[in-house]
Parts: structure tokens; C-alpha cells; sequence
């Protein structure tokens, strides 16, 4: 009997792009998939699942697989794709050496699948040899084969984070798209435990603005275009373990990898910034210490223009300044203990930032204030902050092994 176990070079087309997806994919004993990209400048890589065909239905030998491909530009500056794209492939397995063709299927999310080319896969040799690109007709599974694959890889797919169920409550609605906050998300016994160990054993670059410390890269890697991943502290790495089991990341992407803390005594802050397309766009940011406003600006339009530099001055990514006078479109009071995760719209087009004041009131556009138990008019004197803001730094290259 044939089977798909083991490594194959895949490739797919999308409609007239032929090399759309590119690289090594491994089927695994378990049912799963892995697929990493090895097309030119493109780097990323895939998941899925794979089964075998229904047997009692005609066109036994058949595999259908899933795969949800996160895959970008290493050298562009522009914000790499905010979710995974998800594709399918349904194919009889071939004889021998044979190059395996199928039928390569892309999935909006909750739109029907849309055939959109071929997948052609060889086996996997030292040289990587590219499939060979065939014309010939396609030899079509059984449609009553093909139904029964497709709500069997239904059932296997799991939903996207954030629209799991459990974070629909932590969903802030309004005009910014992707805002989530929880409360409470560590009791106040493991802040006071952070907080003690970041105080033993942080090593703080002193700023004007705040205290800073990142974690997870060290060095340069030898092309100089990516930094060198370095393992967080054990710490910090179960809360990043945390975060990826309660689907705050997606499982395709590797988790994050970098960890900023920030200290801010009262009346220091952080200017209004967007975090970059140096980063997968999504940010967790967890709070110690006390709380704060955190502030969302409106679009400025401008955010194209944002790129990979910093501003020595502000502290903060360079952007162009917001015109004058433009006021937060979105205030939150971050408690301590609270996570705010920030992602899409939120975190690649607002401005972000938090005023350097040593009181904070709270007014009508303060948005959990009310389900904190507080009013407007408020005011709450601050006392030193510490942020660990959670991201994903994307390599930029292919010689460091960050993935
Ligand atoms: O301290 C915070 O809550 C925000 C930190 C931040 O925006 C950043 O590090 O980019
Ligand atoms: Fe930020």
C-alpha cells in the first residue's frame, strides 16, 4: 500500500502564481503536518493534519491533507500576514517514484473552499529536486470520497485564536478592531512572585522615559540580518507557554520569542508608538506593580511610513509626529495582574502609548473603568509600573535557526 509517511517537496500554485507555496513537507505517524518554506527570500513554515481515504468508498488510496502556512518576505518592510493561510490538497497517491498531483484548494475563513491550482509533490532527496510541473488532466477523486475527506479534515481543524469561545468575553468592542483584555489573568500571589524576581535578578538599561530590559536574542547571526535567539528565563517562558496553550498565539507560528520589560516609577510613560512590522502583529502585554492608562490613538494613515528605526529621543519606533492635539480614541486602566493583547488593526495601526503623570483620571473614554468600579472623575495616584510586552521578532533570514 502506498503511503504519504515521511518527507516530500511540495509545490503549489495560487491561480497564476506558481510557487506560491514551496518547501519540505512531513507526514507524520500521528495524522499531523509539517511544512517548512524553502522558496528564495520567502521564509515560514506550516502545520496541518493529513488522513487517508474512507475506506468502503470508492478511490481508496487517496489522501487529503489541510495546512495553515504562515509565510512572508524576509526582506519586506510591511507588516507580514496577520493570520495563517489555510489550504488543502486531495490526491491518489502515485505509484513508486511517480510525482504525486492533486487537486490545491485555499479556505477564506468561513467561505467555502476555493480550487484554486494543483499541489505536485516528490519525494524528498539531498539535492531537493523540484516536483516537475504536469498538465495532464487531473485524475478527480470520487465526489462521494471527497465529501467524506473534507468533513473528516472539518472536524480535525481547530478555530483560530481569539475566536475560540473563551475569548469572546475579553473582547473589547468599538470602533479599534482586536483589543482584548483580561483581568486577573495572574492572582495577585504570582505578580507579587514576578515582581520579586524581576527585582533579584534584572539587569535594567536606564532610559529617560523608563527602565528596560529584552529578552530572548542575544548577538547578530553571521549575515547580520536577524538576531540570535536566546532562551528566555524559566519564568518568562511559562507564561509564554501559558499564552500559546490558551490560543493566544497561533500554533503555526513558533512561539514568541521575545520579552520586553518596562519600568516606569510615577510620571513616567511611553510616547505614542506602533511596536513595527519587526514583529508579528500581536502583542501580549502583562502589568505589575501598578496600574496605569494605557492609551489607543486614532489612524493617522501614515503608519506605512513606520519602519525599522528608533527614536533615540522619544524612546519609541520612529513614526511621523501625530497632528497636534490629537487625543487617545481608546483609554483602558490596566490593572495589575491584567493582560492586554493587542493585535491586527490595533497593533498595526494605533498609535499606542501611556502619559508620563504621576495621577491618572478617569474620563469617559477610559473603557473598563465601569467594570473595575470606577467612575468618571476619578483619580488614582500611580506607583512604579512593570510591563513585560510578549511578541514574536521575525527573522529576517535564514541562518539563524529562530524558527
Ligand atoms: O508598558 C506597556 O504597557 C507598553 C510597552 C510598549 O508599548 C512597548 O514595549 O512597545
Ligand atoms: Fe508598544
Amino acid at each position: 500500500m502506498a503511503s504519504p509517511l515521511g518527507e516530500w517537496v511540495l509545490r503549489a500554485n495560487i491561480m497564476q502564481c506558481e510557487d506560491a507555496v514551496l518547501g519540505r513537507i512531513h507526514f507524520l505517524e500521528s495524522g499531523e503536518l509539517v511544512y517548512l518554506t524553502t522558496a528564495g527570500d520567502l521564509l515560514g513554515r506550516g502545520i496541518g493534519q493529513w488522513i487517508e481515504g474512507i475506506e468502503g468508498i470508492k478511490g481508496s488510496g487517496s489522501v487529503a491533507f489541510q495546512l495553515d502556512i504562515f509565510q512572508y518576505e524576509a526582506t519586506s518592510k510591511k507588516h507580514v500576514q496577520t493570520e495563517p493561510h489555510r489550504f488543502r490538497g486531495f490526491g491518489k497517491l502515485p505509484e513508486g517514484k511517480a510525482a504525486w498531483v492533486g487537486e490545491w484548494q485555499y479556505l477564506v475563513f468561513q467561505q467555502p473552499p476555493r480550487v484554486v491550482g494543483r499541489f505536485h509533490a516528490c519525494r524528498s532527496t539531498p539535492t531537493l529536486a523540484m516536483p516537475m510541473l504536469s498538465q495532464k488532466p487531473l485524475e478527480e477523486l470520487p465526489s462521494k470520497m471527497k465529501t467524506a475527506m473534507t468533513s473528516k479534515l472539518e472536524k480535525l481543524s481547530e478555530t483560530f485564536p481569539m475566536m475560540q469561545p473563551s475569548w469572546v468575553p475579553h473582547h473589547l468592542p468599538g470602533k479599534i478592531q482586536d483589543v482584548h483584555y483580561v483581568r486577573n489573568f495572574l492572582e495577585p500571589k504570582q505578580v507579587e512572585e514576578f515582581e520579586r524576581i524581576i527585582e533579584k535578578t534584572c539587569d535594567w538599561e536606564r532610559m529617560n522615559t523608563r527602565d528596560t530590559q529584552e529578552f530572548g536574542s542575544s548577538g547578530q547571526c553571521p549575515c547580520g540580518r536577524s538576531l540570535i535567539k536566546a532562551a528566555l528565563p524559566a519564568w518568562q517562558s511559562t507564561m509564554v507557554d501559558a499564552l500559546c496553550t490558551l490560543g493566544a498565539f497561533h500554533p503555526v507560528l513558533f512561539p514568541p520569542n521575545s520579552v520586553r520589560l518596562n519600568a516606569y516609577k510615577p510620571g513616567q510613560g511611553i510616547h505614542p508608538h506602533l511596536d513595527g512590522p519587526v514583529y508579528f502583529p500581536r502583542a501580549a502585554i502583562v502589568s505589575l506593580g501598578s496600574h496605569c492608562i494605557f492609551d489607543l490613538y486614532p489612524r493617522t494613515g501614515d503608519d506605512e511610513k513606520q519602519g525599522f528605526t528608533w527614536d533615540r529621543d522619544k524612546e519609541v519606533p520612529a513614526a511621523p509626529e501625530m497632528p497636534p492635539g490629537t487625543k487617545p480614541q481608546l483609554s483602558l486602566l490596566l490593572e495589575p495582574g491584567s493582560l492586554l493583547i493587542l493585535s491586527g488593526d490595533a497593533f498595526t495601526h494605533h498609535r499606542h502609548g501611556i502619559k508620563a503623570s504621576e495621577e491618572d483620571e478617569i474620563t469617559p473614554q477610559v473603557k473598563n473603568a465601569k467594570d473595575i468600579g470606577l467612575s468618571i472623575g476619578d483619580s488614582l495616584r500611580r506607583g512604579r509600573r512593570v510591563s513585560l510586552t510578549i511578541r514574536h521578532l521575525l527573522p529576517r533570514c535564514n541562518c539563524s535557526p529562530v524558527f
